[in-house]
């Protein structure tokens, strides 16, 4: 038995016990396009709270999954659940509830304004018709204060920078509290210092994230678990320290590498090399 999608958290076994449910699981999944198969036989799952990092080099597939799980394409193949139910099985309003989108292509919202773009949040959660309570303004008062776009709350965000206009999308995944976070290269638009706070503030709202990254240090220092595609293939699921090696990188990234802890948290902190040498040459 399943209980209420909101509180999806668990289900009960045969013996009547309550075993926790994956927040997402992906089971066999393939997609073709043109005939060609651009995402192959993928599995995977994941835990409610965690951060997952999803790494591959250009071309592997991240878009085109992370796509399939916010149900912008249909896979070909396979299954995706949502705390134990098929995402087309849960009507499009409520599953807008549980899961925001940030993606890296901003899209055009003429004549609106930053705060206008981070109330659009607030609407899976309510109707068009309704009136936006106080708390409501509040909740997008904060959100734009978090991503530190207080000053440029009344520009029109067409004529923010890429990396504001980021920052302004983040908030509204904020305002809209969903249960599970996706974002495509969040931080590719982002300046050092706003891909750690976009970063860090996607973790301490202590919610499911899905994040694809091409910045592997970054990635491996906040996720708690990292999925790396290659070819479409699902080449490792694992923490940082299980993931991130030498021979992965080069045989996935194609790119020789030295790898030490990183001196804050232990996490592997990798050191390219840039010319065609071989580790271990002079
Ligand atoms: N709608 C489509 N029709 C045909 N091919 C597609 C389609 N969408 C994606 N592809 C192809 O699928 C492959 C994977 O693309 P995808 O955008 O998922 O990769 P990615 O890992 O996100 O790449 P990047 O890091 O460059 O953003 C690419 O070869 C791309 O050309």
């Amino acid at each position: 038995m399943v209980v209420a999608l909101a509180s999806q958290k668990s289900i009960y076994n045969s013996t009547n016990e309550t075993v926790s449910l994956p927040q997402l699981s992906v089971t066999n999944l393939w997609w073709l396009a043109n005939r060609q198969n651009i995402l192959e036989n993928i599995s995977f799952s994941i835990e409610p709270g965690e951060f997952v990092g999803l790494l591959g080099p250009n071309g592997a597939g991240k878009s085109s999954l992370l796509r399939c799980i916010y149900r912008y394409i249909e896979p070909s193949k396979g299954q995706i659940e949502y705390s134990g139910k098929s995402i087309w099985q849960i009507s499009q309003q409520e599953y807008a509830k549980q899961l925001a989108v940030v993606l890296q292509e901003t899209p055009s919202h003429f004549n609106l304004s930053v705060s206008d773009v981070v109330s659009l949040g607030l609407l899976p959660n309510t109707s068009i018709w309704h009136r936006t309570s106080e708390k409501e303004k509040y909740l997008v008062e904060q959100a734009i204060e978090k991503v530190s776009m207080s000053e440029k709350k009344c520009q029109a965000f067409e004529q923010l920078s890429g990396g504001e206009k980021q920052r302004v999308l983040i908030a509204r995944a904020i305002v809209q509290q969903p249960q599970l976070l996706i974002m495509d290269e969040p931080t590719s638009h982002l300046d050092i210092k706003y891909q750690i706070q976009i970063i860090e503030l996607a973790k301490s709202l202590g919610i499911t994230v899905l994040a694809s990254f091409h910045d592997l240090n970054l990635a491996s220092v906040f996720c708690d678990r990292l999925l790396v595609l290659n070819q479409g293939r699902l080449v490792a699921n694992g923490t940082p320290n299980d993931v991130i090696d030498c021979a992965l990188l080069h045989e996935v990234f194609g790119v020789n590498s030295d790898i030490k802890p990183h001196p804050q948290n232990k996490a592997p902190h990798i050191t390219y090399f840039y010319s065609e040498k071989e580790q271990g040459d002079e």
